[in-house]
């Protein structure tokens, strides 16, 4: 929305009172009778921990953080108050949840008598009309949408639009809440903006933020986010890892048959559904096919001591689960694994996001996983039915899990360089005098990421970085077609007889002018540009130029001979043109420190993780199948790692390891000469030699050339330096 609209928007916006008032100290009144009736009507006799002081805090307006581990029952933390709240009147409770692909069925979760639908990307038009309808008709006590479409919620038509037909926002609920700070980076951009949007747009005061991890820093950065009015009192959590997850490490140096060993041992071989998480995608295919091979060869069966009798002969399916599946085979798999018929999933941590299978009997990491945080959220898909559940990790015994997991770190970070190309297509000079109101601007996403070699999410965080940052830079705006070709089938007269009636058009018209143009019944532009200099809002411009295609004959609308073609979708944003070079450099610093910060703590929390589990690591699985006496001795480092103020200072000093340059050099020569039609960058060079894709070198392509992954085992960032030394020279 724009400032004006927001303006207006908020100026009708009803606000919804707190349900009970606060006791003059601040803090909630004792818990009243209608609070416990409303328990068990959702067919509770008493709160789990946790759960009463939130629900009390939420009914009392107060912003509060729950971390509680998984199935520990935080949805009732929002159920509740959502419940209430919409007893007493006409009101809604927004709940975001990035979960998009579930937000059915979680909505089939919720207690029928609270009326709770959904908005989602994926729904049909006609399923998100009937939401709509519902939300128009004050139908609706809970909405769940994802966190892009509450920042969508500028644009004016389309999936954004919804929340101008909102009624009273009671308060907001922010699932997954830890992306407002840990992986939200190159995760989902949209999750930096919500809090603001929540707030500014939505004239929304108490925010519920839920998540199953979150350590000391990021709970202080949500707490900031959510601005929890009292801190750290404000936050309720447990800590994580519940009591009946088993937890081993073995560092095997035959994996598969350690794996095949794991499952087929007395720990395992009752388990019915297990997730085995593989870090590469090929790697999901191989162990899925090995296992599938080794577990359904005929065996003579075991015997099940308690009958004497020979028991069924495995029926173990193992299928591979990544992102490289189709979507309708992924969702065919999951609904296997869901019902029970299928045993083993081998995934990557794309898979498990919400999985909700309260009976998943065992997680095993086959590759060790990238953080505790990941770790714990990946182990607390097993057992939320609070019944034994055995979590397995296998440790590479020469680290080469911690080199593949490197990679995808690396692959998010960015040159310098490149965000400086980037905030030139953010600022462009302009002549005002004083403070700049800001000017329209728009880029091609297709093209910039190409221009920029990273992926578009990347350039949406910098953008938000940008937004976000003290100094309030830019004001980003929903993404619009950047450019317009018009057809005439009239003749280029036709073109010059319209552009009479149509500003933009004689605008476009003008600027044409100077350029060079093929067909004279052509015309190109881009819409920004025609735009600004006419200063108006492109999409008035873009509106005016569409109404081309239509002309009125006898007071009948008709189809007038012009064709107009809006493309190439963009990035759009308000910004100042005027800024001095020092702005311009502040900018930059902050962007790239921001970007390498979260690339340093990312390998700091992988060290973090490979240095515990290697120091309670056993060696072979062997030792793990019957004494799990060191499954206490990792709950304990996993619990100080949250609990700690400095959890990442048991990673020391990050030193890269020494390597023998001469290859290296050899090697970026070779192949910078073998492919000379490309104009290699250092990191370019890096990404190949580490095997991380990129826009401009995908793996489908570049996986075939003889330096792709070739040199995983060193240092990226030396790398990236030798590679640019020796590009430089052979210029
Ligand atoms: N007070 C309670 N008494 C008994 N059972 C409860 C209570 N609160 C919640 N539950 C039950 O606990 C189970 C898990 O709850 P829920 O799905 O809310 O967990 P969660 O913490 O949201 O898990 P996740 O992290 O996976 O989202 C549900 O079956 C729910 O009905």
């Amino acid at each position: 929305m724009k400032k004006l609209d927001v303006q207006m928007y908020m100026d009708t916006v009803k606000t919804v009172e707190p349900y009970y008032k606060l006791k003059d100290d601040g803090s909630t009144i004792d818990t009243p009778l209608e609070v416990y009736e409303a328990l068990e009507k959702f067919g509770h006799t008493s709160f789990r921990p946790g759960q009463e002081k939130a629900i009390m805090r939420i009914l009392s307006g107060k912003s509060t953080l729950v971390t509680l581990s998984t199935g520990s029952g935080k949805s009732l933390c929002y159920q509740l108050p959502a419940y209430l709240y919409s007893k007493r009147e006409p009101c809604i409770s927004l709940i975001i949840s990035p979960l998009v692909s579930l937000m059915d069925d979680q909505i089939t979760g919720i207690a029928k008598f609270l009326k709770a639908g959904c908005l989602h990307s994926n729904q049909t038009k006609s399923q998100r009309e009937k939401i709509l309808e519902a939300i128009s008709l004050g139908e609706l006590s809970v909405l769940l949408v994802s966190p892009e479409a509450v920042v969508a919620g500028e644009k004016k038509s389309g999936f954004g639009s919804f929340l101008r037909k909102l009624p009273p926002i009671a308060f907001a609920c922010i699932d997954e809440v830890h992306c407002v700070s840990q992986w939200s980076h190159n995760f989902r951009p949209s999750y930096l903006m919500i809090c603001h949007v929540l707030r500014e747009n939505l004239g929304v005061k108490t925010i519920l933020g839920l998540t199953a991890t979150a350590t000391r820093a990021t709970r202080d950065s949500i707490i900031e986010h959510l601005q929890i009015p009292d801190g750290h009192d404000g936050v309720i959590g447990d800590v994580p890892l519940p009591e009946n997850l088993v937890l081993t490490v073995s560092r095997d140096g035959n994996r598969d048959q350690a794996l095949l060993g794991l499952l087929t041992s007395e720990r395992f071989s009752d388990c019915k559904s297990i997730i085995v998480y593989c870090t590469r995608r090929e790697e999901c295919e191989r162990v899925s096919s090995f296992l599938r091979t080794a577990l359904q060869s005929d065996r003579p069966l075991p015997t099940d001591p308690s009958t004497n009798k020979k028991r069924k002969r495995f029926n173990i399916q193992a299928e591979p689960y990544h992102a490289g599946l189709s979507a309708s085979r992924r969702r065919s798999i999951q609904n296997a694994f869901m019902s029970g018929e299928l045993k083993i999933v081998v995934a990557t941590v794309a898979f498990g996001m919400g999985i909700n299978k309260a009976d998943i009997r065992a997680v095993i990491h086959f590759n060790m996983p990238s953080s505790f945080e990941s770790y714990v959220q990946e182990v607390g898909r097993a057992g939320r039915d609070g019944l034994p559940a055995q979590c397995h990790v296998f440790l590479d015994p020469l680290g080469r899990d911690e080199n593949e997991l490197r990679r995808h770190i690396h692959a998010n970070s960015i040159d310098r360089h490149v965000i400086r190309k980037l905030l030139q297509k953010v600022f462009l000079p302009c002549s005002c005098k004083g403070q700049c109101p800001k000017h329209e601007v728009a880029f091609s996403i297709e093209k910039s990421v190409r221009e920029l070699d990273i992926p578009e999410e990347n350039i949406s965080t910098l953008l938000c970085y940008l937004e976000l940052h003290d100094q309030k830079y830019i004001q980003l705006l929903s993404p619009a077609y950047t450019h317009c070709k018009i057809i005439s089938y009239g003749g280029p007269l036709q073109i010059r007889k319209l552009a009479k009636d149509c500003p933009p058009l004689a605008m476009a018209l003008a600027l044409h002018k100077s350029s060079a143009r093929d067909d004279p019944n052509v015309l190109e532009f881009p819409v920004v540009d025609v735009a600004s200099a006419m200063g108006w809002e492109s999409g008035i411009c873009k509106h005016k130029l569409k109404n081309l295609e239509w002309t009125t004959v006898n007071n009948q609308p008709k189809r007038s001979p012009m064709n107009v073609q809006l493309s190439d979708l963009g990035f759009r944003l308000l910004a100042p043109g005027n800024l001095l070079n020092d702005q311009l450099d502040e900018a930059l610093d902050t962007l790239h420190r921001r970007v390498g910060g979260q690339e340093q703590k990312a390998l700091m929390q992988l060290r973090a993780i490979h240095k515990t589990l290697r120091e309670v690591a056993k060696p072979t699985y062997r030792s793990c199948l019957e004494e799990v006496e060191g499954d206490r001795t990792i709950k304990t480092k996993v619990r100080e790692y949250f609990d700690s103020e400095d959890p990442l200072s048991v990673c020391g000093e990050m030193e890269a390891k020494p390597f023998d340059e001469e290859v290296v050099v050899k090697d970026v020569r070779a192949l910078v000469s073998m492919y000379r039609d490309n104009s290699f960058t250092g990191r370019s060079v890096a990404r190949i030699f580490h095997g991380i894709q990129s826009p401009n070198y995908p793996a489908v392509i570049w996986g075939r050339c003889r330096f792709w992954r070739s040199h995983i085992d060193k240092d990226f960032h030396q790398i990236v330096k030798i590679a640019t030394r020796e590009i430089i020279k052979l210029r």
